[in-house]
């Protein structure tokens, strides 16, 4: 692993993620290993839409978006979520700064093609990779909401795990760490489930085409095949509740599910 990775920490797990999750930033910070993180917060957006009695309807794990959903999206994800990290990762000593994908054009997208299905949600067409080096440069931690712009300006709503892969593709990072609420990509093999430690795609594709990998997790490994076709080396699963699992990550691996392009390492 090289100097940086991209984290996307899912809305699934954010609101859980101890104080020690936040201290192992600091201290791999120090070390010299500096995160990018991209998140989520679908359950957030789901709740906050709710209480203003909007329903939460998906195509193909895409919310569907129009214009009064993507003021709530942008409201809670680019507004709550990214600043509650912000502080999080400020509260335990490292230097943060939240950005919004509309943030100097951080990422600039297109309508996706089933925009008459799903409306205002975003098909990414580039990333500013040198606005977020620059603010690493500076020695923050960027923390990136994933909301895009277009070149006429209009915001769009973006699957997180889509925005995570192409910032890792775009920053040409080693590794991609996809925080989530599960330990891996799991299966049941005689009748007892078990953590996959390493999956290709040719198993990704029948884990999907059989329904053993299914909603949230299949925008997940699609971001990690799109993103593995590119520089990125080896996309990490993991679950963001199990003790100090970004170093153990970075620095030890055998945890959570390791999916890498072709065939399998042995
Ligand atoms: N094969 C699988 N192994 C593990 N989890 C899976 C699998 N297939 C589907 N899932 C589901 O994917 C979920 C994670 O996706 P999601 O809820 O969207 O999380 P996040 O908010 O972190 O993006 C898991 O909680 C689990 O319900
Ligand atoms: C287009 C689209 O579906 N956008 C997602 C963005 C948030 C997200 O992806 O959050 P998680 O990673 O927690 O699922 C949404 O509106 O829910």
């Amino acid at each position: 692993m090289t100097n940086r990775f991209v984290m996307k920490c899912g809305g699934s797990t954010l609101a859980a993620l101890p104080d020690a999750f936040f201290e192992d930033i600091r201290e791999l910070q120090e070390s010299g290993v500096h995160p990018v993180i991209v998140h989520g917060g679908g359950p957030a957006i789901n709740e906050a839409l709710g209480k203003l009695g909007i329903e939460s309807r998906f195509v193909n794990g895409l919310r569907v978006t129009d214009e009064a959903t993507l003021e709530v999206v942008e409201m809670v994800l680019a507004g709550r979520i990214n600043k509650d990290i912000v502080r999080k990762l400020q509260k335990n000593g490292v230097q943060a700064i939240g950005l919004s994908g509309t943030d100097g054009r951080l990422i600039e997208v297109r309508p996706v093609e089933n925009s008459a299905e799903v409306g205002l949600v975003g098909d990414i067409i580039g990333v500013n990779a040198a606005l977020v080096e620059g603010v690493v440069a500076l020695g923050y931690l960027p923390v990136i909401a994933p909301i895009g712009i277009d070149t006429a300006g209009q915001q769009y709503n973006i699957n997180a795990d889509t925005a995570a892969g192409a910032v890792a593709s775009e920053l040409g990072v080693d590794t991609m760490i996809v925080v989530t609420d599960v330990p891996g990509i799991m299966r049941t093999v005689d009748g007892e489930k078990i953590v996959l430690p390493e999956v290709t795609f040719d198993e990704i594709e029948e884990m999907i085409a059989s329904g053993e990998i299914y909603g949230g997790m299949i925008p997940k490994v699609r971001a990690a095949m799109n993103c593995l076709h590119g520089n990125v080396r080896e996309v990490l699963i993991v679950d963001g509740s199990a003790e100090r699992v970004l170093s153990r990550a970075v620095r030890e691996g055998g945890i959570g599910t390791r999916i890498v392009r072709g065939e399998r390492a042995e």
